[in-house]
């Protein structure tokens, strides 16, 4: 294997970047997870534990595609802070997503694999199978990006468990049912405590304020104050933007998960 390829190889590796999918129970979550994969979301089901699902993602290297102009609210901070590395060792946690990262590495070329966590625990793996080629058919103004998707339930009896997932994830994506205003104190309670978390310290927060069709929806504008996006300074270190969007007619989410890789590519990969 000559130095080129090698080379190409680290390159490729580098290019995949994991996203984190939380939220309350009923937000949306899988139901944005199947638009951005382009499934139906008619018939959705409640999230038991969680689910992994591979998306390639091209972005073209032009200046208008790369521009982020669509985004809604940002804290305007400078896009070349470095990723942090958390080496922290992560006990239960760490060792099941090494269970699961060898899974996705073995699996990559079946449709789907299961692993069993007890009864309260299930995953249910999807690897789309893309053929390694693909990184290399793009064209010299696109770059390819395998974007990997961790849905997880919501359920409080879950929520215990999102720790187990922090591990070198990229981006946070959060996603509000923007219709259930009774529990708008505990969603920012929950996202305020996911921001506490030392190993989702560098992550892209991207919030979705999902939902916007239904006629009693909060605005993205209103969420963003109830959650003290703009006030609290939690949020002030953090590369952050908030879209109003919604899995059933696909609204926003285009521009929104945009924003989302052009932030952390624009972090993490060096070339
Ligand atoms: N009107 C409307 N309904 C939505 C939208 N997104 C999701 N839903 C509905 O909300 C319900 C919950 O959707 P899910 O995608 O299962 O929510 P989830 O966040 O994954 O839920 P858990 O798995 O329980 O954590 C389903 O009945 C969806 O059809 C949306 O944008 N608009």
């Amino acid at each position: 294997m000559g130095l080129l390829t090698i080379l190409k190889k680290v390159k490729e590796d580098e290019k995949e970047i994991r996203l984190l999918i939380l939220g309350l129970d009923n937000a949306g979550k899988t139901s944005i997870t199947k638009k951005f994969l382009g499934q139906p979301v008619e018939t959705v089901e409640p999230t038991l534990g969680f689910s992994i699902q591979t998306l390639d993602y091209v972005v073209r290297n032009t200046s208008s595609s790369n521009s982020h102009g669509s985004r809604e609210h940002t804290n305007g901070l400078d896009s070349d802070t470095t990723k942090t590395a958390d080496t922290e060792a992560i006990a239960e946690g760490e060792q099941e997503q090494k269970d699961n990262n060898n899974n996705d590495n073995n699996e990559k070329d079946t449709t789907t694999a299961t692993i069993d966590h007890g009864a309260t625990q299930q995953c249910i793996s999807t690897i789309n199978a893309v053929p390694p080629a693909a990184f290399s058919n793009c064209h010299d103004d696109e770059q390819l990006y395998r974007l990997h998707l961790w849905d997880i339930g919501g359920q409080s009896s879950i929520r215990a468990y999102w720790r187990n997932y922090f591990e070198k994830t990229d981006g946070l994506i959060f996603v509000i049912d923007s219709s259930d205003k009774h529990r708008m104190e505990l969603v920012q309670e929950e996202l305020s405590t996911l921001l506490q978390q030392e190993r989702l310290q560098g992550a892209t927060l991207l919030v979705l304020a999902n939902k916007q069709d239904l006629k009693n929806a909060l605005t993205s504008d209103e969420i963003a104050t109830e959650l003290g996006l703009n006030s609290k300074i939690q949020y002030r270190n953090r590369h952050w933007a908030i879209y109003g969007c919604s899995a059933m007619s696909g609204q926003g989410l285009p521009e929104a998960l945009e924003w989302l890789v052009q932030d952390i590519t624009s972090r993490i990969f060096l070339f």
